[in-house]
Formats: structure tokens, C-alpha cells, sequence
């Protein structure tokens, strides 16, 4: 039987755009990748690498590259795969190539500033013809891009949607689990990138493997707390894309958001390597709105005072640390 999606757009040529196009072609589809800068994507369809963002990767045989969105308009299903904060612009600039009822799947992690929108509701607003869908969990480009195994869920509001596009993507090496609980796949992947920052900044001052791990468990439980005021299935923040991915950002460097709270924790400032850490980007959103509904998250709010200059680390630590005592649950 053919796949229901048996063409995919990817728009987005970074890091992870790169590895979906991947593992799309993994799974046997066609693919089209989609960037904005023309000579960029004319030297990656030449050399079939992407040096800047993926180095070290081929592109599969089964990808076409494009900088023009018109060369979406083909595609079964879409996935948006641009930073949070650009995502409304692309989605825009997207709608007008695709057919009535498109699955876009957006794999941003992030909430919309200026707005409070999480990204299925910005995808609805910009890409009002689209079926709207989340992918998220913990998965590093470099794992996915390599063939190493991973899991992520899917998640759309029509259940067989989303079991539709994990069969068209999924492989061996890259297992996708389909849910209808969008809004709690995409709170996980927005709140853990902000916790992470804090998981680096533990690390980079050095307080110790066991701060750590009560770092990412209080972590947890603020990841919680906003998921469930917002209309998370418990389920879905405990499963891959919540704890899941909050486990994974917490604990290694290769996390760009842990690195920019190490560097913090170092006391060497703000990311010198400026790469893309969306954490910085959502945390004041993250806590206005928690505010806005009563939500304890004294880690995250933490986080944001550090980012605005409003606290130094210390200040911040020493805080969280005079906290008073209270019942764990
Ligand atoms: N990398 C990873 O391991 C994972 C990332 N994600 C999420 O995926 C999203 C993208 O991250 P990632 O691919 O890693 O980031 P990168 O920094 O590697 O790439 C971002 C891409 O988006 C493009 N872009 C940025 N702004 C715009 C814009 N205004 N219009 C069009 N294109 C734009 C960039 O283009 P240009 O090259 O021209 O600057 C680049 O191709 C983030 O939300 C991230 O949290 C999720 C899971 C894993
Ligand atoms: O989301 C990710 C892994 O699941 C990637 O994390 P970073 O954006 O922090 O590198």
C-alpha cells in the first residue's frame, strides 16, 4: 500500500531540518528541502552536505533542495522546521504553496513572545488552510542525522493524522510515537529548553552531580505544574517529549541551551558561539505566563532574572536555596 504522505517538505535547512530531511528519506520518502538563503542552498545541493548547520552529514539521495516555497506546493505534508520566533513569518510566507487541509508539522520548541502563542497556534493563525501538528522529544540533530536510535512523538489533534505521518517518517533508528495531546507535546519542548539553562548553570558552577539531578526533578515539577495549568495530559509530561527531553537537555553540553547555562555558570557571559538556544528566547514568556495563571516556577523564573541581568548567579542560587521549606508535592 502506498504511504499516505509519500512527499515531504522540510522547510528549514538548519541542524534539525537537515536530520528530519534525513530520516524522511530514511523512511523512503521523497523529500524537499526548503531554505531561505539561495547560494547556501545551491552549495548544499552541490556538495550534498550543509557544513554550517549539519557538518559531517550527507543528504540523502532523495532530497531536493529549493530556496523557493513554491517547490512545496507538491508536498503530502509539511514539517516547519525554522526557530520559534520565525516561525509565524515562515509560516506565512508558506500558506499561499500549500493545498487545503496540508498536515504542517511545526518541530520548533518554543512560545511565541509579544503573543503567548504556543507554536500549533501560531501555525493556525499564519497557515490557516493547514492541518496544524507538533513533533517533538529528545533528539539531538547530530543523533538523528547519524542513525542513531531515537524516539519522538507526533502529535495532531485527529489521532490517525498523527499516526499517519509517524508511519511515513518513522524507521528503525528513528521511532515516532503518535498522540492527540498537541498542547502537551509543545509545552514539553518549550519549558525544558528554559530549565536546561539552569541544568547548565549547576554545571558550570560546579555544585555537583546530586544538585543536578534535584535540579532536573524540581525542574520537573514546574514543567508540571504549567502543563497541567495549560491543559497537558499528565501522560504526555511524563512521557518522551516532556521528562523525556527534559532528562536530555539537562545532561550533556551537546545542548545548546545546558551550554549557554554552562558558559553562564562559568561566568564567561552569554554564549560566545552564538548558535541558536531558544531557552533565551521563551523564558520571560514562559514566566509571565505562568504568572498570569498562578504558576509556581521559581527555577525558570530564576533563569529569566539571570538573562535580563536582574540577578547574578549567586543571587539567583542563593534564592532558590533560602526558598522555605515546603511539602514536596
Ligand atoms: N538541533 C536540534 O538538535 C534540535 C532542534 N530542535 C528545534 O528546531 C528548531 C530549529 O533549530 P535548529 O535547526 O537546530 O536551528 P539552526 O540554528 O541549526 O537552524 C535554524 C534554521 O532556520 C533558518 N531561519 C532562521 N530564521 C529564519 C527566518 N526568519 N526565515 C527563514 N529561515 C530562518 C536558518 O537559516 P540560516 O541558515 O539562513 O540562518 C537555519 O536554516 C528550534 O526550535 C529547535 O529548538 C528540535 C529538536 C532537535
Ligand atoms: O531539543 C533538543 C534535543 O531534544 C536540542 O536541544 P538544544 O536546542 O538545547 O540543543
Amino acid at each position: 500500500m502506498p504511504a499516505r504522505f509519500s512527499t515531504i517538505g522540510v522547510v528549514g535547512a538548519g541542524a534539525w531540518g537537515t536530520a528530519l530531511a534525513n530520516a524522511a528519506a530514511r523512511a523512503g520518502r521523497e523529500v524537499v528541502l526548503w531554505g531561505r538563503d539561495a547560494e547556501a542552498v545551491e552549495a548544499m545541493a552541490r556538495s550534498r552536505t550543509n557544513p554550517a548547520h549539519l557538518p559531517g552529514v550527507r543528504l540523502a539521495d532523495s532530497i531536493t533542495l529549493s530556496a523557493s516555497l513554491a517547490a512545496l506546493s507538491g508536498c503530502d505534508a509539511v514539517l516547519l522546521v525554522v526557530p520559534a520566533q520565525a516561525s509565524r513569518e515562515v509560516a506565512h510566507a508558506l500558506a499561499p504553496h500549500l493545498a487545503a487541509g496540508t498536515p504542517v508539522v511545526t518541530c520548533a520548541k518554543g512560545i511565541e513572545r509579544g503573543t503567548s502563542l504556543f507554536m500549533t497556534q501560531v501555525l493556525a493563525e499564519a497557515c490557516p488552510g493547514a492541518t496544524p501538528a507538533i513533533l517533538s522529544g529528545p533528539s539531538f540533530a547530530a543523533d538523528v542525522a547519524a542513525g542513531l536510535p531515537t524516539a519522538v512523538t507526533l502529535a495532531a489533534r485527529d489521532l490517525g493524522v498523527a499516526e499517519g505521518l509517524a508511519t511515513a517518517l518513522g524507521s528503525s533508528s528513528f521511532r515516532l510515537y503518535h498522540s492527540d495531546d498537541v498542547r502537551g507535546v509543545e509545552i514539553g519542548g518549550a519549558a525544558k529548553n528554559v530549565l536546561a539553562i539552569a541544568a547548565g548553570i549547576v554545571g558550570g558552577r560546579q555544585l555537583g552531580a546530586s544538585a543536578g539531578a534535584a535540579l532536573i526533578a524540581r525542574g520537573f515539577a514546574e514543567l508540571m505544574r504549567f502543563g497541567k495549568a495549560f491543559g497537558a495530559r499528565t501522560e504526555t509530561l511524563t512521557g518522551l517529549s516532556g521528562l523525556g527531553d527534559l532528562i536530555l537537555t539537562c545532561s550533556t553540553a551537546q545542548s545548546r541551551n545546558y551550554a549557554l547555562g554552562l558558559s553562564l555558570g562559568r561566568n564567561e557571559g552569554l554564549h560566545p558561539t552564538g548558535k541558536l538556544a531558544e531557552g533565551a528566547l521563551t523564558a520571560a514568556v514562559l514566566v509571565a505566563m505562568a504568572q498570569a495563571r498562578g504558576v509556581d516556577m521559581p527555577i525558570a523564573r530564576a533563569v529569566e532574572a539571570v538573562l535580563a541581568g536582574r540577578s547574578d548567579i549567586e543571587q539567583a542560587i542563593g534564592s532558590l536555596l533560602a526558598r522555605p521549606q515546603k511539602a514536596e508535592a
